[in-house]
């Protein structure tokens, strides 16, 4: 199995610049206004700042979204209400930009690419459709291990592969995105295995499932952890036993935007999994993960809490497709254009208390 540039890219992720932090915390005491009275977004301009080494940081823009599509083998389980051709279907909504995610990208003046890492029904080769298929969908994890360790690792590589080519073309904050029918049961059974949460406190209605469905889906997700017995300490292992393509992929764009020390903006569930899998990889990748909204999915706020991330945005959100993170980017943007934009009291003559 090679894992050439899933190794060069773990090697490159370094801890967050001190220096830099210090000088963005002592700045943000000089600007014109009371000390801390932007809240949580001065630690993030102090956190951006140990990210880029550098003191004002780059103002992350221009953003870009990056939407993994893929299907679950354990759709057969009968853990959501909804087909599994559906995930295809969105694919070719997201690129003729019918969306929320595109309604949302075109608000802040992001960009968008839609991967196709593991969508089961073949797709047309359409103009914007990155073409990076590792398998037609996962196996049943209540069966077996969802994915071999090397379809695993082709899936984080093929996201790793999507950050650098971002990156290359001049992104400055990447955004997460999905699309899987039935893909919150892998995203709770990897937080399960990560948080230790039990699948009762990770399992969320997806969708929206009845009682019913979600009592048995709380018991798919138990059967799978109790099957295959996750070892945090391998994290691979984790991602195949129980993942997502779409999942592994998440992995490997955020792994990729620690490694080129650009931000990386987490939406929902499906994208807590997929960093709880980065941390558990390179635990300093941490320092370039935002999360951008808290989603209804309990499994998000267990896997927040384990991060030490606290969300910038909590409105009831359940969507996927990057769409809460995508709210979050002018914040973000924000919080970094003061250390450049702002006066020093000082500098404006403005009399200190
Ligand atoms: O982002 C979230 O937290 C989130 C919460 C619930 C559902 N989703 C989206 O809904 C789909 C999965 O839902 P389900 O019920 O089929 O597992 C998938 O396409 C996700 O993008 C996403
Ligand atoms: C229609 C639809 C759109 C979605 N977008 C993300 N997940 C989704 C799930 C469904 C069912």
């Amino acid at each position: 199995m090679d894992t050439t540039l899933l190794s060069a890219t773990l090697a490159a992720i370094r801890p967050l610049d001190g220096a830099a932090m210090a000088a963005a915390r002592s700045l943000q005491d000089r600007l014109t206004k009371p000390a801390g009275s932007l809240g949580v977004l001065e630690e993030l301009s102090v956190r951006l700042a140990g990210l880029a080494g550098a003191c004002p940081p780059p103002v992350p823009q221009p953003a870009t979204v990056a939407v993994f599509a893929g299907d679950h083998g354990v759709h057969a389980q009968g853990v959501t209400p909804w087909p599994q051709e559906v995930t295809a279907q969105m694919v070719a909504n997201f690129l003729d930009g019918g969306a929320v995610i595109n309604a949302f990208a075109r608000q802040t003046g992001a960009s968008l690419t839609v991967v196709d890492v593991g969508v089961a029904t073949p797709l047309k080769p359409v103009r914007g459709l990155v073409a990076k298929n590792v398998r037609r969908g996962t196996r049943d994890f209540t069966v077996e291990p969802a994915l071999t360790r090397a379809e695993a690792v082709a899936a984080v590589e093929v996201g790793i592969g999507v950050a650098g080519d971002l990156v290359d073309r001049g992104e400055n904050l990447l955004v997460t995105g999905d699309m899987g029918i039935a893909n919150t049961t892998p995203a709770a059974a990897l937080i399960a295995a990560f948080t230790g949460a039990d699948p009762a406190e990770a399992t969320g209605r997806g969708t929206g499932v009845d009682d019913d469905t979600y009592a048995h889906k709380t018991s798919v997700v138990r059967a799978g952890l109790d099957l295959h017995r996750p070892d945090p300490a391998d994290p691979l292992g984790v991602l195949a036993a129980v993942g997502g393509l779409e999942h592994a992929a998440l992995t490997g764009l955020i792994l990729g935007a620690a490694a080129a020390r650009v931000p990386v903006l987490l939406d929902g569930v499906i994208a807590v999994s997929a960093a709880l899998v980065a941390a558990a990889l390179a635990p300093d990748a941490i320092g370039a993960m935002i999360a951008g909204h808290r989603s209804v999915e309990p499994g998000a706020s267990a896997g927040l809490r384990h991060l030490g991330l606290e969300p910038l945005l909590d409105l009831g959100l359940r969507l996927g497709e990057g769409t809460g993170a995508m709210l979050a980017v002018p914040i973000v943007a924000g919080a970094v254009r003061v250390l450049h934009d702002v006066a020093t009291f000082d500098s404006a003559g403005v009399s200190e208390k």
